[in-house]
């Protein structure tokens, strides 16, 4: 009998936190999937390459079956998780079977030898490669950079439609060329189609396989195989691809790398860009992160030589970047400002567009009709029952909805409260802005885009194609039209009402909304033949703010010298690291007395002499959602290390803590946290 340390999937708050022991009849190596008893159940385990010594004297429990037709998983993926887990404060089983695919864990080893069997069907697209566009000087030195050299990190800063995509391309060939595998990582599902049928097109002998939640449970597991085996020479996908197990990673791509939804919000709430640079040291792969807008901790990365800093400043083809303008809301007269999302100089300008056969986008980040409905006799607002949230007004199937729990009910005919039939909507959304549009340009195809006319699969690229095909004249969208897509025709693009992140309680407000309204003004102008006259229209009341000026020179660079400077005298990151603790409960008193009372924890354990400050509980910005009451807590320090040390160090004991607050529902740590 030999020994061997295996990890099951255990909850957070499990005091199982690494590996258990087995016995085995011989030797299993590290990464194979065996079934073990775990209590009264039979659970799937994967055999670790390290674990606790047994207790002498303890008798264990045997492995049981054993995956014996499935490859281990490389012992880089178990030092990937091994890793993640640690830095984002898991347990190691919850990490290592969250990046497995479900069916994986349910299969026997003769149903996998049949899935393996069928893997034989997956062939590459076939077809003629495409001639290849002569790259331009930029792109050449962008390439001429990737030396290929073991675990380099590079960021490209390219600004819109300067070609991006065609360097990671080259950067694929190369890396497959070499005999290598590589994985490129979009933000969002949404973008994965077309990239897809871009690198299908250009390597039609090469097995290209994607990994992301819209797939179904088997084919999930059939790419994941792929990858697995080496079978697929590509790996596209959104961030849970970063876990993929590929035996002969030698590139990550992360396109929009300052994008939010890189980062995971639960579980595990992993950054899938910061995995994927440490990933790349592990494997000795080239890491290409590429942004028009690069998050602030990638730039400081690169500003410190820490990675590789590439630069294409200027648009293919002879393109430049659209004029950028302001209407000063303050000199449209009251009524227009406050009555119309639509100054007269942009109807105007809307107006031109149409008359010439050229595209409008407007972007307006709000869904729905309206954001909230009101009574003209009373006070009564559409409120959500269950949450300090105003529920949204949705004119198409005549709903208030909340968008924090999702109660929806039929609009009432009257005023709740006080019968009044004359209830109003307040503020607009992108569905009022569509029929806004539509009244105020007859004639005009106004269409829009944002999540609620997209729930259907296949709606979305059907939208894009039409507005590809030159049939939509204004395009009405959230931040889902703004960023990745090529439009050729767009001339106009206008932002109606960004103003309210200038003033966010969040840090980050700004440095989102300027890369918001960069990635949409990138989408203007993108024809070399159109793009003297495009122009982006911002409405503001602030036309001053020093964010418009760098906007309106579309001067990255200024942004972000200038963000970075505020962030260091503030303390922020990233030139501090954070951690947020936030707590769940009935009450607002129950989640801020428990973050107190791990508060007072941190104090006994020495945080302050550790270098590692606690600010003040306070409600989060809302503060209830499902009836659940929520609170947070920051956590700082100027040092990473002495953070991660003093966390590893708190956290268990609040596992402890938690039994003595029974009025808490629930509580999670997230490290480097996005919104606060
Ligand atoms: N070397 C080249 N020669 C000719 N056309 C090119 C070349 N490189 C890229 N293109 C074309 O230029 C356009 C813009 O490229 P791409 O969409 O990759 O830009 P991008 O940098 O990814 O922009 P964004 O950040 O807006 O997504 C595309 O239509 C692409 O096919
Ligand atoms: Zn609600």
């Amino acid at each position: 009998m030999v020994t061997v340390a295996v990890v099951v999937d255990t909850p957070q708050h499990s005091t199982v936190r690494g590996a258990l022991s087995y016995d085995a009849q011989v030797p299993l190596p590290a990464g194979s999937l065996v079934q073990v008893p775990l209590g009264r159940r039979t659970v799937c385990g994967i055999v670790w390459p390290q674990g606790p010594q047994p207790e002498p004297g303890v008798e264990l429990k045997p492995v049981g079956e054993v995956l014996t037709q499935l490859p281990p998983l490389p012992a880089a993926w178990c030092a990937l998780v091994e890793f993640a887990a640690g830095y984002y404060q898991r347990s190691v089983g919850e990490v290592a079977h969250a990046a497995l695919p479900a069916d994986l864990r349910k299969l026997a080893d003769k149903q996998l030898a049949l899935r393996l069997k069928k893997l034989a069907k997956l062939q590459p697209a076939g077809g003629t490669a495409p001639a290849l566009p002569t790259l331009t000087a930029e792109q050449d030195a962008a390439l001429a950079g990737l030396t290929g050299d073991a675990a380099q990190v590079a960021l490209l800063h390219g600004s819109t439609g300067s070609g991006k995509t065609e360097v990671y391309l080259r950067a694929v060939a190369r890396a497959l060329d070499a005999g290598r595998q590589a994985m490129v990582l979009v933000p969002e599902i949404n973008l994965t189609p077309q990239l897809e049928a871009r690198f299908s097109e250009r390597f039609p002998d090469r097995v290209i396989v994607s990994l992301h939640s819209g797939l179904t449970p088997a084919q999930r597991l059939r790419h994941w195989l792929a990858a697995h085996l080496g079978r697929a020479d590509i790996v596209l996908g959104t961030r849970m691809a970063v876990f993929a197990s590929l035996p002969r990673l030698g590139l990550v791509v992360v396109d929009e790398e300052h994008d939010p939804s890189y980062k995971s919000q639960e579980g595990a709430r992993y950054s899938a860009r910061d995995l994927a640079v440490y990933r790349g040291k592990l494997e000795g792969a080239t890491v290409l992160l590429g942004s028009a807008t690069p998050s602030l901790e990638s730039w400081h990365q690169a500003e410190r030589g820490r990675y590789l800093k590439l630069a294409m400043p200027t648009r293919v083809g002879g393109g430049v970047l659209p004029r950028v303008r302001f209407v000063d809301m303050n000199h449209v007269p009251k009524d227009v400002a406050h009555s119309h999302a639509l100054s007269p100089p942009l109807l105007d300008a809307l107006q031109r567009r149409v008359a010439q056969g050229e595209q409008s986008l407007v972007l307006l980040n709000r869904r729905g009709y309206a954001p909230v409905l009101q009574c003209l006799e009373c006070a009564w607002k559409s409120g959500c029952p269950h949450c300090s949230a105003w529920r949204v007004f949705h004119r198409v199937d005549r709903t208030l909805r909340c968008h924090h729990c999702g109660y929806t009910e039929r609009v009432p005919s009257a005023c709740p409260e006080c019968g009044n039939p004359d209830i109003q909507p307040v503020g607009r959304g992108t569905e009022r802005l569509e029929e806004q549009l539509a009244v105020s340009l007859p004639g005009a195809r106004v269409a829009r885009i944002d999540a609620d006319t997209t729930r259907l699969k296949g709606t979305l690229e059907a939208q894009l194609a039409s507005v590809h095909a030159g049939e939509v004249d204004v395009l009405v969208g959230t931040q889902m039209v703004a960023k990745g897509h090529d439009f050729r025709r767009v001339t106009l693009v206008a932002a109606v009402n960004p103003d309210a992140a200038l003033f966010s309680s969040d840090f980050r407000a700004g440095e989102r909304l300027f890369a918001l309204l960069m990635q949409a003004a990138g989408r203007a102008g993108r024809d070399a033949g159109q793009a003297e006259r495009s122009v982006m229209l911002v409405q503001t009341w602030h036309p001053t703010h020093p964010l418009y000026a760098a906007l309106r020179a579309h001067d990255y660079d200024a942004f972000a010298a200038d963000t970075l400077k505020e962030r260091e005298m503030a303390g922020l990151p990233p030139h501090a690291h954070l951690a947020l603790l936030r707590a769940e409960a009935r009450t607002q008193e129950a989640a801020q007395a428990w973050l107190a009372a791990a508060s007072s924890t941190a104090d006994e354990i020495g945080a302050s002499a550790a270098g590692v400050t606690l600010y003040p509980p306070v409600p989060m910005s809302v503060a209830r959602v499902a009836n659940i009451e929520r609170a947070q807590m920051l956590v700082e320090s100027g040092s990473r290390p002495a953070l991660q040390r003093f966390l590893s160090q708190w956290l268990p004991q609040l596992h402890a803590l938690r039994g003595e607050h029974k009025a808490l529902v629930r509580w999670a740590v997230d490290i480097d946290p996005l919104a606060i």
